[in-house]
């Protein structure tokens, strides 16, 4: 195994009893099969496989309990997928000896199978390619755990579960489990949601599906609750009372590149806001739940956005960047946001008259996501420093993961004028020797270890939809228009008004800059 800084004795100390929830109680040896179905696909090579290989070389998928699987309908050998995933987990140039034999040694854990996702053929030769495995690792039938990673769009979702419903559940119930992994979009609005749920739901019980959203496998998004409920600090100022607005806010500087077809489906609100963004509205305006229990924790997530008003009309504003529809997967006509800013509305006690901003898009002039807490304006402002701006917590989740907080102090030297600073911690320099996982490496990790406060459960995925339909609806139906935009600039400069006209104050000359080691 390779060295890693990221190792099991770290990350068990960090996951103390008390952090743990009511996770069942599973066994963590026996034989252990992961199957990637969609094997062939895009985010299968570019991030479940290499999710595997990590996890694999930090030791927590020993070689003499785990196999996985590809699964596809594409006629490729064994050593063909291998080829396929290798590029993705290491860089030949760079890799030392160590490293690449590990990539050999995952390499070889690895079987494909080909088949359709709608038949029974397929399935039942991936049953028995599974129980071989399990055989050879001398696993007691049913003490065996079966994990189905659902690479693939959701269309065949229903199929699927029910291919692995009838073919391939672990075979009785001595402690082993079987787990399903879907990936987002659940779905296109409430009701396909909710369609797919029910179908899903009379498959699987809710502790065996795992609705993922790779935003919360994120270190700085992890963080959240931590920061909120662990530091004295922030209990008072969370409130109306303190905080003026808050922005939530992804970035790409690249377009849809070679995703246009799906993307043209579903756009920006559907593909970032609805999931990603929503998840991290969620962990900033939730209260305390009363236990770190993943149930606990997601009641808290239903009650805060069972809380969000309707959208208003006039708090919108969508984009689309220009040269979009030049991809030829793309309509020529398409109107499908690429860009859009979205004002929530919290009905309770503590947001009242607080705007949550959520921003996304693509092919901007920088690629970062971050979470932007302003508070209001000192009231007498006896040093007349209102102007320079106001205390602002910033929670960069990506690039350059930091928390920094701005604000004033006086200009060193000898007059008394003030001036725009910041407390900075920027976890490059602070956890100098910490290797932050991949999120998906996270994730995959807590579905073997049947730990779900990372994912998202039925009814918080209801209650999400419910926030967008309306306004998706409208989008669909040609309600709105998508403003264009060029690419690499800010987006459409509507957007920069509609956040003025909700409170939000910029700063001006004052820019953070990551410190650098
Ligand atoms: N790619 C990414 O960066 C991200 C993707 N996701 C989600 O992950 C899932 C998979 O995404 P991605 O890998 O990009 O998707 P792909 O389009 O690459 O599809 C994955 C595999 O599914 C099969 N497939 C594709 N289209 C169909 C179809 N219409 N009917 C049946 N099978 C089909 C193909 O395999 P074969 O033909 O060999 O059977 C393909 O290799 C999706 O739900 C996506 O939204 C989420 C976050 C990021
Ligand atoms: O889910 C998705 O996320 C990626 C961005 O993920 P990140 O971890 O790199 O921020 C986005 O590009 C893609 O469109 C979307 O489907």
């Amino acid at each position: 195994m390779g060295s890693s800084q990221w190792t099991v004795e770290k990350r068990s100390s960090f996951r103390s009893d008390s952090l743990l929830g009511d996770i069942e109680n599973v066994p963590e040896t026996g034989s252990l099969s992961i199957v990637v179905l969609g094997a062939s696909g895009d985010l299968a090579k570019k991030k479940t496989f290499p999710a595997l290989f990590h996890l694999y070389r930090r030791g927590f998928l020993p070689p003499n309990e785990t196999h996985i699987f590809g699964y596809a309908r594409t006629k490729i050998s064994d050593d063909e997928l291998r080829s396929r995933i290798r590029s993705y987990l290491v860089n030949d140039k760079e890799a030392s000896p160590e490293q690449l034999d590990d990539v050999a040694k995952f390499l070889q854990l690895i079987k494909y199978v080909s088949g359709s996702y709608d038949s029974e053929d397929g399935f039942r030769l991936l049953d028995r390619e599974i129980s071989l495995h399990e055989s050879l690792k001398n696993s007691v039938e049913g003490s065996s755990r079966r994990l189905f990673y659902l690479a693939l769009p959701p269309s065949v979702y229903p199929s699927v579960c029910r291919m692995i419903k009838t073919c391939c559940m672990n075979k009785s119930d001595l402690g082993g489990w079987t787990r399903v992994v879907v990936e987002k979009p659940f779905g296109k609005d409430l009701q396909s949601a909710e369609e797919l749920s029910a179908q899903i739901g009379e498959l699987f019980e809710e502790p065996q599906i795992y609705r993922i959203d790779h935003y919360l496998g994120k270190e700085l998004v992890q963080n959240m609750l931590v920061l909120r409920f662990a530091n004295r600090f922030f209990l008072p100022l969370w409130n109306r009372d303190n905080i003026d607005n808050v922005q939530i806010v992804f970035r790409e500087d690249f377009g849809t590149e070679g995703r246009g077809g799906y993307f043209d489906q579903y756009g920006i609100i559907r593909d970032i806001i609805q999931n990603h963004l929503l998840q991290c509205f969620c962990l900033v305006a939730m209260e305390k739940p009363i236990s770190l229990k993943p149930e606990h924790i997601r009641d808290e997530k239903v009650k805060v956005l069972e809380s969000v008003l309707p959208i208003k009309d006039d708090e919108v504003v969508l984009g689309q960047y220009e040269g979009y529809r030049d991809d030829p997967t793309v309509p020529d006509h398409s109107n499908t946001p690429t860009f859009a800013t979205v004002v929530l509305r919290v009905h309770n006690e503590r947001w009242e008259g607080v705007p949550f901003i959520l921003k996304a898009g693509k092919a901007l002039n920088s690629r970062k996501a971050e979470i932007r807490v302003q508070f209001k304006d000192v009231p007498g402002d006896i040093f007349k420093c209102k102007k320079q701006g106001r205390n602002e917590f910033v929670i960069r989740l990506q690039p350059s993961e930091a928390m920094y907080m701005k604000f004033t102090v006086k200009q060193p030297g000898l007059e008394m004028s003030t001036v725009q600073s910041e407390l900075d911690l920027s976890y490059r320099q602070r956890y100098q020797n910490v290797t932050i996982p991949e999120a998906y490496e996270r994730l995959i990790l807590d579905t073997i270890r049947g730990d779900q406060q990372h994912f998202v459960r039925r009814d918080e995925l209801k209650a999400s939809w419910e926030i967008f339909t309306p306004l998706l609806h409208k989008i669909d139906e040609g309600k709105f228009e998508s403003i264009p935009y060029k690419p690499g600039s800010r987006g459409p400069a509507e957007a920069d008004e509609l956040l003025e006209k909700a409170g939000y104050v910029q700063t001006h000359g004052y820019i953070w800059i990551p410190p650098t080691l």
